[in-house]
């Protein structure tokens, strides 16, 4: 696994990384109204051309008040225009503030990642 930041400085590495990538793992802040479209530009422009490419998007700070529930985080990446090609998973998850305890949503995550890995291989 490869973990890359979203500032924008780490942006440009993406590219380089995506023809060795076997599965995307895409994290958003469900309580970041403001950057979801940039979020949605991004990954949009990241799979463009690659159809076939698995995309787990975690739509994570579920727990947040102000989060955005699965169908809006659904909505505001246009998650449909993805492509039907690709296994695409939408999950909503959230990690404890001081990472304690692992939520059961993300051990949900865990898994299918697992899973996915799996049948990548
Ligand atoms: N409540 C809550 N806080 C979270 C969750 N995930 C991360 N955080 C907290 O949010 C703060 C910022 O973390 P992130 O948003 O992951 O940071 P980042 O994505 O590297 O930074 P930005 O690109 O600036 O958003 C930290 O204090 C984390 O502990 C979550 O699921 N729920």
């Amino acid at each position: 696994f490869e973990f890359f930041g979203g500032s924008e400085s780490l942006r440009s590495y993406w590219k380089m990384y995506l023809p060795k990538v076997l599965l995307l793992i895409y994290v958003v802040d469900s309580a970041d109204h403001a950057r979801l479209p940039v979020a949605k530009q991004l990954l949009h422009q990241l799979i463009q051309n690659n159809s076939t490419l698995p995309v787990v998007v975690l739509a994570n700070k579920q727990d947040l008040e102000g989060a955005y529930c699965i169908t809006d985080i659904h909505d505001a990446l246009a998650l449909s225009d993805i492509g039907d090609e690709r296994k695409l998973f939408l999950i909503g998850t959230h990690v404890t503030e001081d990472g304690s305890e692992i939520s059961s949503s993300m051990k949900d995550a865990k898994e299918l990642i697992a899973q996915l890995v799996l049948e990548t291989q």
